[in-house]
C-alpha cells in the first residue's frame, strides 16, 4: 500500500459566510497532488488547517504522521504561502543564519544554490523584493529545510513565465526523492499538466472531483452545441447567445448527436464547469 505523507479526512470548518464541507484528500509519498478550484472555494482554508494555522471544527488531519501544528510534523514540511516567509526588515543574505537554528536539517548550500538559480537578489532586505522574488525566496527557504512534504499555496502567482518553469523544475528535482510529496494549490493549471500525479478539484467548500492524473481530466470532455442544451449528461452548462458549452463524462459521449462538438477537457474546464455544477445544485 502507498504510504501517505499527508491525509485529510472529512474536514469541516464553519465560517460566517463559508462552509468547508467535508473535504478529504491524500498526498502519497512520491506524488505531486494538484489542488485547484475557483476563488473562495476553500483551498487556502484546507491548507491552513493542514498546517494547524486554523482550527478545524471536525475531521482528521495527519501530516507526516502527526496532528496539524505539531512541531514534529511541521519540521518535515516546507511551506510557501501567499505571504512573505520572513520579516520585511531582515537582510536576505542573513536569512540562512537567522533561520537555521530552528530547523534540524537546514542546508545552507542548497539555500545559496536555489537563491542563485532563481535569481533572487541577496544584497538587500526582504521587504525590498518584488512579489515574484518574494515567492522565489519562500521556495528557497522551504527547500533549505530539506522537508519531506512541500505545501505550496499559489506559488506561481506573480512569477514570470521563465520563473514559473524554473519553479516546476525545482519541484521536479525535489520529487527525485521518492519519499517526498507535494501539495500544490494553483490557478495556473497548465503547470499541473505534466507535474501532477493526482488532482483534487474543490468547489464551494467540497471536493467536486479527485483522481489520479491524467485520468482525472481524461474522464471528461467538453461538449458544445447550439440551441437548447441537453438536460442530461452535461455538467455546469454555460450559454453565450445561441451557443452552449458544458462538461460531459467521456463515457456519455455516445449520447450526443453529430450536431454536438466534443473536445478534450482541460483542468480549467473542470474548475469552471464542476464549480458551475455546484452552483446550480445549490441554487
Ligand atoms: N479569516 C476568515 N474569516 C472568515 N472567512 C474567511 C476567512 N478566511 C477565508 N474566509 C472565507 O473562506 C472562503 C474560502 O477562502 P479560501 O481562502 O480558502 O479560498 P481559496 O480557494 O484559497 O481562494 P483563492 O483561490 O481566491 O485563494 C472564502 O469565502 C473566504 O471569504
Amino acid at each position: 500500500m502507498t504510504e501517505l505523507i499527508a491525509q485529510i479526512d472529512d474536514l469541516r470548518i464553519h465560517r460566517p459566510r463559508f462552509e468547508l464541507d467535508g473535504v478529504s484528500l491524500q498526498v502519497p509519498r512520491g506524488a505531486v497532488v494538484g489542488l485547484v478550484g475557483p476563488n473562495g472555494a476553500g483551498k487556502t482554508t484546507t491548507i491552513r488547517a493542514m498546517l494547524g494555522l486554523v482550527a478545524a471544527d471536525s475531521g482528521r488531519i495527519r501530516v507526516a504522521g502527526h496532528a496539524p501544528g505539531d512541531p514534529a510534523g511541521l519540521a518535515r514540511v516546507g511551506v510557501v504561502l501567499d505571504q512573505p516567509a520572513a520579516a520585511p526588515e531582515w537582510r536576505v543574505a542573513a536569512l540562512g543564519r537567522r533561520l537555521a537554528p530552528f530547523h534540524a536539517r537546514w542546508d545552507h548550500d542548497l539555500l545559496a544554490r536555489t537563491l542563485d538559480r532563481l535569481r533572487v537578489p541577496t544584497g538587500g532586505r526582504v521587504g525590498e523584493l518584488s512579489r515574484g522574488q518574494g515567492v522565489k525566496l519562500s521556495m528557497a527557504l522551504a527547500l533549505a529545510q530539506q522537508p519531506e512534504l512541500l505545501v505550496l499555496d499559489e506559488p506561481s502567482s506573480g512569477l514570470d513565465p521563465a520563473a514559473r518553469r524554473e519553479l516546476v523544475d525545482v519541484i521536479r528535482e525535489f520529487m527525485l526523492d521518492e519519499t517526498h510529496g507535494v501539495l500544490l494549490s494553483t490557478h495556473i493549471t497548465t503547470d499541473l499538466d505534466d507535474l501532477a500525479d493526482a488532482l483534487v478539484v474543490i468547489a464551494d467548500g467540497r471536493v467536486a472531483h479527485a483522481d489520479a492524473m491524467p485520468d482525472a481530466v481524461e474522464a471528461f470532455a467538453m461538449a458544445r452545441g447550439a440551441g437548447a442544451p441537453p438536460t442530461e449528461h452535461v455538467l455546469g452548462v454555460q450559454r453565450a447567445g445561441a451557443q452552449w458549452a458544458g462538461l460531459i463524462r467521456i463515457d456519455d459521449s455516445a449520447a450526443f448527436g453529430p450536431d454536438v462538438v466534443i473536445d478534450p477537457a482541460t483542468i480549467d474546464d473542470l474548475v469552471i464547469h464542476l464549480a458551475g455544477e455546484r452552483a446550480e445544485v445549490a441554487a
